[in-house]
């Protein structure tokens, strides 16, 4: 199972000592994280997290994408909601992705446990919730203008 663990500068002490007080069930975990995230955890717990670009600079996309391919189970997202990021696009993008997705989000402390027992229980062998399948897109492949022509291929 794949983890995501990302958190905002201010958010980085929280983030520390949550995988500090969970080390034991983090470490069953394939961990990935941002780029400064991930560097601080390993220092601080030698926990052995993937790193990806600090998320100013594409970190949050670079999980978003493996949200969408289907190797992301749940992300920890310690958020700082009192100071404006300059990348805050790509931060909703990573958020709705977990919604189209389906994978369980935390936001801050008080519900990153909640997540990870979650996962923990799933690993132990416990049902994933039928709200974990995967979403199917079903759209038409093509659209249809009411005269019958693609409406792709007119507006080419
Ligand atoms: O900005 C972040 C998430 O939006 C976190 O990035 P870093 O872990 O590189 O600080």
């Amino acid at each position: 199972m794949r983890l995501a663990l990302i958190a905002h500068d201010e958010k980085k002490p929280d983030i520390i000592e949550f995988a500090e007080s969970r080390l034991d069930d983090l470490e069953r975990f394939d961990l990935m994280a941002t780029g400064t995230t991930g560097k601080r955890l390993r220092e601080s717990t030698g926990l052995d997290v993937e790193r990806k670009q600090s998320g100013p600079i594409g970190g949050d996309m670079q999980i978003g994408a493996e949200i969408a391919d289907g190797n992301c189970d749940g992300v920890i997202f310690l958020r700082d909601p009192l100071t404006a990021q300059p990348h805050e696009p790509d931060i909703s993008a990573l958020l709705r992705l977990c919604d189209v997705h389906s994978i369980p989000l935390a936001t801050n402390l008080a519900s990153a446990d909640a997540v990870l027992d979650e996962l923990v229980r799933v690993l132990d062998g416990g049902d994933r919730p039928e709200s974990r399948e995967a979403p199917v897109d079903d759209r038409p492949e093509r659209r249809e203008s009411p005269d019958g022509d693609d409406a792709s291929e007119s507006q080419r």
